[in-house]
Parts: structure tokens; sequence; C-alpha cells
């Protein structure tokens, strides 16, 4: 039986992953999209040859429905969805922070929900997507979940009591990649380098890094002690990294990162 999965608040998180189903191999005539403006309805269209439906359409006709709209606009979302969805569709949250519970409250008793953090490199097939069970989500469901966010990358399960520490950590975490590169390039023009250099010598040291991290099976401390020669240039950087508590601003970062998490949890929309 054809599957149709729909795609609610096509944004930059809703585009990139059912562009990376269509690369995998979905139909994109079962592919179903939602927004709010018809320009961007148009567009997707253009791109991809998915069907825009209006988010009632879409609960009336989808046999999963992946909601990726931003937390503070899930509520409404949810309003308009209610009256219309059976309780034997599957639920797929893609938003920080909201549990399930709040979703199961809002819609359907036994409605079965999944609840999954990914990240921007679904749009080269990279991302990382941690997957968590609702109350009423089987094995079937969260092996559904899998094959879905497995078209763009990892995918993990994890406790749902850990999904606001991996939103901190990969959900945010390429942006901290992209902060330390931004930096590092700034570093280069102060030592002289123009910046189309700069960036390249960074980001093909970023490749190979990350390269090694995935490959060797070496534990990072190793790896950063194997470039670290005495009394060389590694050990200067690393020292001033030290004495301006660049470890101490990371931890306290994801901690931020995850209490934001929390709050968006309680419906703060600050
Ligand atoms: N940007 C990121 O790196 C990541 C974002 N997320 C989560 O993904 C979700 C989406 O994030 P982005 O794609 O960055 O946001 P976005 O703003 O690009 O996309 C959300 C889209 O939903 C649309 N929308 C809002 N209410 C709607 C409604 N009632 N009906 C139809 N469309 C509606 C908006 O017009 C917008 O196009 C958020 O919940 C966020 O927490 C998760 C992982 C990473
Ligand atoms: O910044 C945010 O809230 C979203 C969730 C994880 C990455 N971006």
């Amino acid at each position: 039986m054809t599957q149709k999965v729909a795609v609610l608040g096509t944004g930059k998180i809703g585009e990139a992953l059912l562009s990376g189903m269509i690369r995998a191999g979905w139909n994109s005539a079962d592919l179903l999209v939602t927004t709010r403006r018809r320009e961007r309805a148009d567009e997707l269209h253009a791109r991809h040859g998915v069907t825009p439906v209006t988010n009632t359409e879409a609960a009336k006709t989808a046999d999963t429905l992946i909601l990726t709209v931003k937390p503070q606009d899930m509520g409404t979302l949810l309003d308009e969805l209610a009256p219309h969805l059976p309780a034997d569709r599957l639920v797929i949250s893609g938003a920080a922070g909201i549990p399930t519970a709040y979703f199961e409250e809002r819609l359907a008793a036994a409605t079965p929900v999944v609840r999954v953090m990914t990240n921007t490199p679904a749009l080269v097939d990279e991302a990382m997507s941690v997957i968590s069970a609702g109350t009423h989500a089987t094995a079937a469901h969260l092996a559904h979940a899998e094959e879905i966010f497995g078209a763009v990358g990892k995918t993990l399960r994890v406790p749902e009591s850990q999904q606001d520490a991996c939103t901190a950590l990969s959900g945010s975490g390429p942006a901290y990649f992209f902060y330390l590169v931004e930096a590092m390039t700034d570093a280069g023009i102060l030592l002289g380098l123009p910046r189309d250099k700069a960036h390249e010598l960074i980001v093909q040291s970023a490749i190979g890094a990350a390269t090694m991290l995935r490959d060797s099976g070496e534990h990072p401390v190793k790896l950063r002690e194997n470039v670290t020669s005495p009394a060389g240039t590694t050990i200067s950087a690393i020292r001033e990294l030290e004495s301006h508590g660049v470890r101490a601003a990371l931890i306290a970062a994801l901690e931020a990162a995850r209490d934001r998490s929390r709050e968006l949890a309680s419906g703060t929309t600050g």
C-alpha cells in the first residue's frame, strides 16, 4: 500500500528532509507539503514535484504527518489538525523542546507520536537525527521514522528524557562548528592571509579532522596529541584556548542550549 507522507510547515528542515527522501527513492507523488504562503508552496512543487495541500487536507489524507513548524507555532497547528486527524496516523514532531505528551494531550486518544531532533546537514545527507517514542508509538512506528530520517543521514534512538541534551549537542551542533570556522578564518585575516585562502585552509582542516574522528577509531585526545609537538606551535595555541576558558565556555554554551530546549517545552516564547 502506498504510504502518503505530509511535511507540515515546510521551511528549512522540512525541505531538507523531503529533498533527501526523494533522493533516497521516495516517489514525490506520495509526498504532501503544507506552507503558510502560496508562493512557497509553488516553489516546493516546482523544485521537488511534491503536492501542496492545506493542513486540514494533510490531516485527512496522509498516513504519516511530519510537523516541522517552529515550537512557538505548534499549538496553533495542532488546534487546526486535531478535529480532522484519525487516531491511527503517525505524527512525527521535528520541533525542539516540545515533548510527545504535548501532542498526545491535544490529539485523539492513543495517537502514535514520535519525536525527532535532526540537524541541517540533512541538506547533504549527513544529518544526525535522534529519535524517541511517545506513549503509543510502537516499534513499527519508530522503524518508519528511522526509514524517513535515515534518508538524510544517521539516526539514533534515545529515551525522550535525553532529547533536550541531544538538541544541545547535535541539533544546534552544526552552528558551533560554523562559528568556529568563522572565528578561525578571522584569525587567518589577522595573520595576513586573504579571506578565501583562510576559508579554504580551515574548511579542509575541518573536513580532515571530522573524517579522522569518524574513521580512525582513535580518541579525540590522542588525535590532538598527535598534532601537538613538544615546544611546537600547537601547544602554544592550546595554552591560549585553555587560558581563555574555551572548554568551560563550550560546556556552559551547551548547558544553555539544553536549558532553552526545556523552556520551549514549557511554552516559553521569548
Ligand atoms: N534549523 C535547524 O537547524 C533545526 C531546526 N529544528 C526544528 O525544526 C523546526 C523548523 O525549523 P526551521 O526549518 O529552521 O524553521 P523555518 O522557519 O525555516 O520553517 C518553519 C516553516 O513553518 C511554516 N509554518 C508555520 N506555521 C505554519 C502553519 N500553521 N501551517 C503551515 N506552515 C506553517 C513557516 O512559514 C515556515 O516556513 C523547528 O521546530 C525547529 O525547532 C530541528 C533541528 C535543527
Ligand atoms: O535553534 C533552534 O532552536 C533549532 C533547534 C536545533 C537547531 N536549531
